[in-house]
């Protein structure tokens, strides 16, 4: 009934080169995914997802047509901003394929079903969508700004989303909500083979995932992770007790948030691209803050933001934490994405270093000069 869609959903010149890149890179960890992003002519997110549709067989499994996954996730993808320098559908084609090389480790094989692993991928490829590039406390901060600024035109729609949803989780609400109303387009019925019960799980999976990549929630879900762990060491090591819909969710939560969190554990080269990324957006963010009169976030000042330092401090507070969680849970399937999140601490560590004994050396000079000057003044 629908004509077959060019392959990966995307017409390219350079197929034969994806098809290669996606044969040798799709199930690995450090995939350049920017260059997958150039093959496929800047729709990484259809891509992906139609490769790892096929990979996993979930054409068949689900009995979706190619035409119907390509009508979708064009739509999702074109909802991503492309004009942000982070929050885009690269991101999202990141964090999707990361987490579906975190559900290939063998020690988590067999611990979820055909549909919990559709609905992660789903929830990963989705995760993100239509970003405005401002974080939950921007949108928060300037929810409040139209009522003391009335007669000021809403500069952006975005605040218009605090409101929405009552400052809770008001960015992944919005992701959530926008990725189920694309669904309901008749071209783009994705799950209109699965049952009800499943259309339902799926439904409340996927929110479920979303929500928990709200970086409020890390702590607790932290906290959480470290608790299973400790159990699991208990229990002789076997995962497989997982019978209760939160543990399984629970996991479920943690893997896509450490994707969403992979940045600074993936090869070098990439996580550096990522990095100049995120920071010019959060230095877009400040630059906003800082015209409206608001506190400018953390990490957002492009005059006095340490890049090095704030990322040596991220991975130490926040990603190795919860890495060396989820790499006891998986132990030891993980093992080198931990090593790499560790080299890549230790090089910001010896840049931001480095930079500091630069800035030492400079004052010095002006010292110096200036001392140089005083004696020649009195001299004269
Ligand atoms: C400043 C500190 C000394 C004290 C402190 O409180 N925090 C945490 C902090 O300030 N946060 C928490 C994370 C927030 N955040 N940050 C993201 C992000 C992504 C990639 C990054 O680099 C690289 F991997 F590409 C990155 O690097 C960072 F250094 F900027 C940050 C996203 C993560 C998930 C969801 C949306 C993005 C999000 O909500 C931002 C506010 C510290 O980090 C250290
Ligand atoms: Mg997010
Ligand atoms: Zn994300």
């Amino acid at each position: 009934r629908w004509p077959l869609p060019p392959k990966f959903g995307v017409e390219t010149p350079r197929l034969a080169e994806l098809s290669d890149l996606f044969d040798s890179g799709l199930d690995q960890w450090g995939v350049d995914i920017f260059l997958v992003d150039e093959l496929a002519c800047h729709k990484p997110l259809c891509a992906v997802v139609y490769a790892i549709f096929e990979k996993r067989d979930f054409f068949n499994k689900f009995h979706i047509h190619p035409s119907v996954l390509v009508n979708y996730f064009s739509q999702v993808e074109q909802h991503y901003k492309q004009e942000n320098p982070y929050h885009n559908a690269i991101h999202a084609a990141d964090v999707t394929q990361s987490t579906h090389v975190l559900l290939n480790a063998p020690s988590i094989a067999n611990v979820f079903t055909e549909l919990e692993i559709l609905a992660s991928i789903f929830a990963c490829a989705i995760h993100d969508v239509n970003h405005p590039g401002v974080t939950n406390q921007f949108l928060i901060n300037t929810a409040m700004y139209f009522v003391t600024y009335p007669n000021l035109i809403p500069m952006n729609v975005e605040s218009e989303l605090a409101i929405m949803y009552n400052d809770m989780s008001v960015l992944e609400n919005h992701h959530c909500a926008v990725a189920f109303k694309l669904l309901q387009e008749p071209s783009s019925n994705l799950f209109a083979s699965l049952d009800d019960i499943q259309r339902r799980q799926l439904r409340k999976m996927v929110i479920d995932m979303v929500l928990a990549t709200d970086m409020s929630k890390h702590m607790s879900l932290l906290a959480d992770l470290k608790t299973m762990v400790e159990t699991k060491k208990v229990s002789g090591g076997c995962l497989l007790k997982l019978d209760n819909y939160s543990e399984k969710m629970q996991i479920m939560q943690n893997m896509v948030h450490c994707a969403d969190l992979s940045n600074p554990a993936k090869p070098l080269p990439l996580s550096t691209h990522w990095v100049t990324r995120v920071m010019e957006e959060f230095f877009n963010q400040g630059d906003r803050e800082k015209a409206l009169g608001l506190p400018v976030s953390p990490m957002c000042c492009r005059e006095t933001a340490n890049v090095e330092k704030s990322q040596v401090s991220f991975i130490d507070f926040i990603v190795h934490p919860l890495w060396e969680a989820w790499t006891e849970l998986v132990h030891p399937d993980a093992e080198h994405i931990l090593n790499t999140l560790e080299q890549n601490r230790d090089h910001y560590c010896e840049l931001s270093a480095a930079k500091e004994a630069e800035s030492v050396k400079e004052v010095d000079e002006e010292h110096l000069d200036e001392a140089e000057r005083q004696q020649s003044d009195s001299k004269r």
